[in-house]
């Protein structure tokens, strides 16, 4: 894909080692990417080919060795560790494989917990937390506990925890996981819809080959490299 105008987040001559002297490991070992805004993206890859550390690096958890990462045109790697925590918490979302619930809390609190975090003032934060528990199709169950819920309706909870603060780019690492094939593909419906409705951007990392004819690009990386892409 070649770099255009609108892309939300751009990656060159990115490579992260892991320790160092004798005991070094380059995991990522110069990755280029572009990635259109508003488009669902895959990034596959056996065990260990590098694509949490791809997907940490480009949710600013993690600072490459080297590269340069720009986001909305903004250079991430040249922020300090502040400026990057507050992009990451008001520009994107994340959602990981364990949905990561608070137990004791119901969704919509669960919800409604995050924005409190990011400094959403209380009077917005209602609103806000509801919307997104309907984007995923979840405001019927809202007042029931994770363990009340289904693995599928949890993972929606945590959808909409990543959500609620309208971010540009949502990142996922192995959101269906831990799902059955057909509670994977309802929870990639919600992806496809935040994209098509909501114009985010969502990049998501799988080994699940029916998830790769749903997304608009995939990205196969390979021993830290991106090997192939479509
Ligand atoms: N903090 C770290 N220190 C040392 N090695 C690490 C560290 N993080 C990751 N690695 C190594 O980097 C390689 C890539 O790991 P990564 O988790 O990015 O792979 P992955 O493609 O996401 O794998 P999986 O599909 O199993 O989640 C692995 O060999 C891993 O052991």
């Amino acid at each position: 894909m070649q770099p255009s105008a609108h892309d939300i987040i751009r990656a060159s001559a990115l490579k992260r080692t892991f320790g160092r002297g004798l005991s070094a490991v380059t995991v990522l070992k110069g990755v280029d990417l572009s990635i259109p805004s508003g488009r669902l993206i895959a990034l596959k890859g056996r065990s260990g080919s590098g694509k949490t550390t791809l997907i940490n690096l480009l949710s600013a958890l993690d600072r490459p060795t080297e590269g340069m990462i720009t986001f909305d045109g903004r250079e991430l790697t040249a922020l300090t560790n502040q400026e990057r925590d507050m992009v990451r918490r008001k520009e994107m979302g994340l959602i990981f494989q364990s949905f990561a619930l608070i137990p004791l809390m119901s969704a919509y609190e669960n919800v409604e917990f995050i924005l409190r975090v990011a400094g959403v003032p209380s009077g917005g934060r209602k609103e806000a937390a509801i919307q997104a528990l309907e984007q995923v199709g979840l405001k019927s169950r809202m007042h029931h506990r994770p363990f009340e819920l289904s693995g599928g309706e949890q993972q929606r909870t945590a959808i909409a925890r990543a959500i609620a603060h309208k971010p540009k780019l949502l990142l996922a690492d192995e959101p269906t996981a831990e799902l059955d094939s057909r509670t994977g593909l309802q929870i990639m419906k919600v992806f496809r819809e935040l994209v098509e409705t909501a114009g985010m951007t969502i990049i998501m990392t799988t080994h699940d080959p029916a998830i790769m004819e749903i997304v608009d690009h995939v990205y196969e990386l390979e021993d830290g490299q991106i090997v192939a892409q479509a």
